[in-house]
């Protein structure tokens, strides 16, 4: 693949990326956290390269978000699908999902969106989801006890690749290779040519070594393993639970998991357990039983009344010998008893088996006071002991490495289930939060502009219960008009969310919605106060450049503009109102004349209205009301409607309420509005 095909990647990304165990991959899946392992790239950028390499598959020139508004809003959307994920993987992949002018990537996302909408996001799943990670290749284990040994420069260059976890060593001939074998418990040779060469130690020929790593190095699969044992659980679990489908048998995953432990080395292995214990505990056991011996002697001694006759006590005075023989010749059954106990407590602690003959002989035969261990022996039983564990461990590892190896790839699939279960369960939360539907994309031929119904934004300052529906539709270019806090700036920013939403495949907030599909949104915010004269220049040619379209691409039979929607909040701000209501009845008539969608929000509709040459459209979010001093608002724009203001709605009331007198007075007023 290569690297620097991708949008936004230069030589010096793709080398860094180039460094990834499989770069091809992580792109592909748009897994953000792996692209993120790459030295020197933050997770950001991450996800600007994902969705870079999305881009390049689906041919998607990119640039939808045409302003810093609408790029602020698809964060804050992107933000409520990131709240609900569990995993720091789910959140990372959800932002290689953007807002698209093409049709095949959003079509790709809103198959896996409509099949997430039916998941069901169970507590237990998102318990269980709460350990899983993404696999983690351990790249640091070193083998010290092993070697491999060739003769040939070729094979020791293929070792060090095949098998990079033990030394491999350059060995010529025999003495070479024995040399080795003192230095390490195991030599595998991997030359045909040493079969059958005698050399003291575990030296193995085994010239097909290379291609079985796992029977060499049972511990790169065990570690692996063993690393990745808690994640691996908790997505068996996920899948248990979410009755996700994997080819990968759980049950025997399980199994193999449990006899693991965090090193990587075997555990739950009766004989291996025995045999460890014996070894650690050989020193204890040897004094107990010593003390035993020597405490029934110490009895046994003190409770009998030796009679010697002179003649033999001068015999054995003048043999010089001691007292030993003396307890030879008195009491050689209780020595014989003692002994015996001792040997069966060495047996029985230990639990010995094969080295039972050897343990019995750490007490000698021969009567002494006190008993004391033979030590040659104990060190001939440790060795003994040692190397048996040491045997079963190894056994046990390969049998379980052997196990293993094989279950990697499922391994690996079943995590990434796991994972990917988590973003589509965000999908459906976020689809079930705030009551989503799949909207519908039309092509301008088919139905220009957009409708909604029943459309709920989550991004208010209100509890979503207490957001009260919006139903709204445009096509064309459209004055929105309405009362102050009457939810203008809100039905852009509704506007806005359904139309990113929808380009991003995902489902809306709303009982139905409708969009056109467009190349770019611009949504230029309220303006706070007036502009200075640099600032307003600079406004103006941004607008200039939009409604000319200079500097953009069309598509050669559509004005590029047409395929743009255009949400502007109070553009009256950047000066003084009799100026911008000439500029917006201005740029609202370029937009129009290339049949752009636009909704402008202001207060000076019926101004920009009078200044344009063409009949704009005017929509009003209405006050149905005054009620106790506070306004009740028809929160839908309704069409054709020219929204009567705040301070109109007052003198329309005082105009009412009041006394004849002054009555008169509100009713000219009244007038006045017009
Ligand atoms: N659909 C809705 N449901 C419930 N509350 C809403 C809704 N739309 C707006 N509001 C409430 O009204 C407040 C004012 O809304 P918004 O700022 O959109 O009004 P505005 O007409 O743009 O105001 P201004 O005239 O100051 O520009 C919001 O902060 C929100 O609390």
């Amino acid at each position: 693949m290569d690297l620097e095909a991708i949008p936004g990647v230069g030589a010096k990304t793709a080398e860094r990326l180039a460094e990834l165990d499989d770069p091809e991959r992580a792109l592909r899946d748009g897994d953000v956290a792996a692209i993120a392992r790459a030295p020197g790239i933050s997770e950001g950028r991450a996800a600007r390269i994902a969705r870079g390499a999305i881009r390049r598959d689906h041919d998607d020139p990119g640039g939808f978000l045409g302003t810093d508004r609408a790029n602020e809003l698809y964060r804050e959307a992107l933000a409520l699908f990131q709240e609900r994920t569990v995993t720091d993987y789910a959140a990372r992949r959800l932002e290689t999902i953007y807002p698209s002018a093409t049709e095949s990537r959003i079509e790709e996302v809103r198959e896996f969106a409509t099949a997430a909408m039916d998941r069901d996001p169970d507590p237990a799943v998102r318990d269980a989801l709460a350990d899983v990670e993404p696999l983690d290749a351990p790249g640091d284990v070193r083998i010290r006890d092993r070697c491999l040994a060739t003769g040939d420069a070729e094979t020791y260059a293929r070792a060090q690749e095949a098998i990079p976890e033990v030394s491999v060593e350059l060995v010529d001939d025999a003495r070479k290779l024995s040399e080795l074998a003192r230095g390490y418990a195991t030599v595998v040779a991997l030359d045909e040519d040493f079969t059958g060469v005698e050399v003291d130690g575990d030296v193995r020929v085994e010239p097909s070594a290379l291609e079985n790593p796992a029977e060499v190095v049972p511990e790169r699969v065990l570690t692996f393993f063993a690393r990745n044992r808690d994640s691996l659980r908790a997505a068996t679990e996920v899948a248990q639970r979410a009755g996700i489908e994997v080819d990968c048998d759980l049950s025997a995953l399980e199994s193999s998991l449990d006899q693991l432990d965090d090193d990587g080395q075997v555990r739950g292995d009766e004989e291996l357990d025995r045999l460890t214990t014996a070894v650690d505990d050989l020193d204890a056991a040897v004094s107990t039983a010593e003390s035993v011996a020597n405490d029934r002697l110490r009895e046994a001694i003190e409770e009998r009344d030796v009679t010697i006759e002179g003649a033999d006590l001068l015999t054995l005075v003048e043999r010089g010998a001691g007292v030993d023989s003396l307890l030879g010749r008195e009491l050689a059954d209780e020595y014989a008893d003692a002994v015996a106990a001792a040997r069966d407590h060495l047996v029985d602690a230990l639990q010995l088996r094969d080295t039972e003959s050897i343990a019995r002989r750490t007490f000698p035969d021969e009567p002494t006071f006190p008993v004391e261990r033979d030590e040659s022996v104990v060190s001939r039983l440790r060795e003994e002991l040692t190397a048996a564990r040491d045997r079963r461990a190894t056994r046990r590892k390969r049998e379980l490495a052997g196990e293993l190896a094989d279950a990697r790839p499922a391994a690996e699939e079943l995590v990434d289930a796991a994972l990917d279960l988590d973003v589509e369960l965000a999908v459906a939360r976020f689809a079930r939060d705030f009551d989503c539907t799949m909207p519908t994309l039309t092509s301008a031929d088919e139905a220009p502009g957009f409708e909604i119904e029943g459309g709920r934004s989550p991004l208010l300052d209100v509890p979503f219960e207490a957001v009260e529906p919006v139903d709204y539709g445009v096509d064309g270019v459209t004055l929105l008009s309405g009362v102050n806090s009457g939810g203008k700036t809100s039905t852009l920013d509704l506007v806005a969310l359904l139309v990113l939403l929808a380009h991003m495949g995902l489902p809306v907030p709303a009982e139905a919605a409708r969009v056109e599909r467009l190349a770019e949104l611009h949504y230029h915010a309220k303006t706070q106060g007036t502009l200075d004269a640099g600032a307003f220049e600079s406004t103006l040619r941004e607008f200039g450049g939009l409604v000319t379209g200079v500097g953009e691409e069309g598509d050669g039979e559509t004005p590029a503009s047409a395929r743009k929607l255009v949400l502007v909040d109070e553009l009256e701000s950047i000066t003084e109102p009799g100026a911008s209501a000439k500029i917006m009845a201005g740029i609202l008539e370029a937009l129009d004349e290339r049949g752009a969608t636009a909704v402008f929000v202001s207060h000076l509709a019926r101004e920009i209205r009078a200044a344009a040459d063409f009949d704009v459209q005017v929509d009003g979010i209405q006050a149905v009301g005054l009620e106790d001093g506070e306004l009740r608002v028809n929160r839908s724009p309704v069409k054709g409607e020219l929204a009567r203001s705040t301070p109109e709605l007052i003198v329309e009331k005082l105009a009412e309420d009041g006394d004849e007198r002054s009555k008169a007075f509100y009713e000219r007023l009244l007038t006045k509005f017009g």
